[in-house]
């Protein structure tokens, strides 16, 4: 499929400062995309306006064809974001985060108690989070990865706080999201450890 997402000529302004500007960007199915730049270069802005989450100032962002804002319900549907907070309930257990997920995004059902203990959370399904640790959160966070049923991933620093093997893990299911015509935007201070053939980087320069 082409024009699976595309944005053309974005212009991104905070605080009187020009973050970027006629910014071209392209992902197809398939696709990993990683947004690198240094602390304030506006990446995770960038996320913002690809997840339609605040208006460039200037450009647009079109999927399958059309403008974000002619299809938001579409749009976000077809998205999984995940910003820099985890996003996670801190009230509520690991397994009520997902049961609210699930609820909120009308998933599938699946085996939750499987899925938190392939993460590494068995014997912390029912902790309330706020009273995990901060990785424990992130994994917690990221298991939505497992439940969403959306082709288009924008992920904010998704490996902060992970460990060696739940980095790994992130990644492997990154494969499997690639190979079955998903596609990834994603941002990180760190190099990908593993091989991804459609991996294209972006490095967007700090800007006074
Ligand atoms: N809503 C906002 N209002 C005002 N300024 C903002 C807003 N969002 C971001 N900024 C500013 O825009 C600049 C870029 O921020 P952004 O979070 O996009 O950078 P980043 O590249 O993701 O940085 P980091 O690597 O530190 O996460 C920063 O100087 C920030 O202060």
């Amino acid at each position: 499929m082409t024009d699976f997402l595309r944005a053309r000529g974005l212009s991104c302004i905070r605080q009187d400062r020009v973050l970027f500007q006629a910014l071209d960007l392209e992902l197809s199915p398939g696709q990993l995309l990683q947004i690198q730049g240094k602390n304030g270069a506006g990446k995770s802005s960038l996320l913002r306006l690809l997840a339609g989450l605040s208006t460039p100032d200037d450009g647009e962002i079109l999927f399958q064809g059309q403008p974000l804002a002619v299809q938001a319900e579409h749009y976000a549907a077809s998205l999984c974001y995940i910003g820099h907070h985890s996003g996670i309930h801190e009230q509520l257990t690991a397994m009520e985060n997902i049961a609210f997920w699930r609820a909120a995004y009308q998933l599938p059902y699946s085996d939750s108690m499987q899925l938190l203990g392939s993460l590494g959370l068995a014997g912390l399904e029912d902790v309330p989070c706020r009273m995990l640790s901060a990785g424990q959160q992130r994994r917690v966070s990221l298991a939505r990865l497992w439940l969403t049923k959306a082709p288009l991933w924008i992920l904010d620093e998704p490996f902060t706080a992970l460990d060696q093997q739940a980095i790994q893990r992130l990644q492997q299911c990154f494969h499997q999201h690639l190979a079955a015509e998903g596609a990834i935007i994603v941002t990180t201070h760190q190099a990908l450890s593993q091989d991804f053939p459609s991996l294209r980087t972006m490095e967007l320069a700090y800007r006074w």
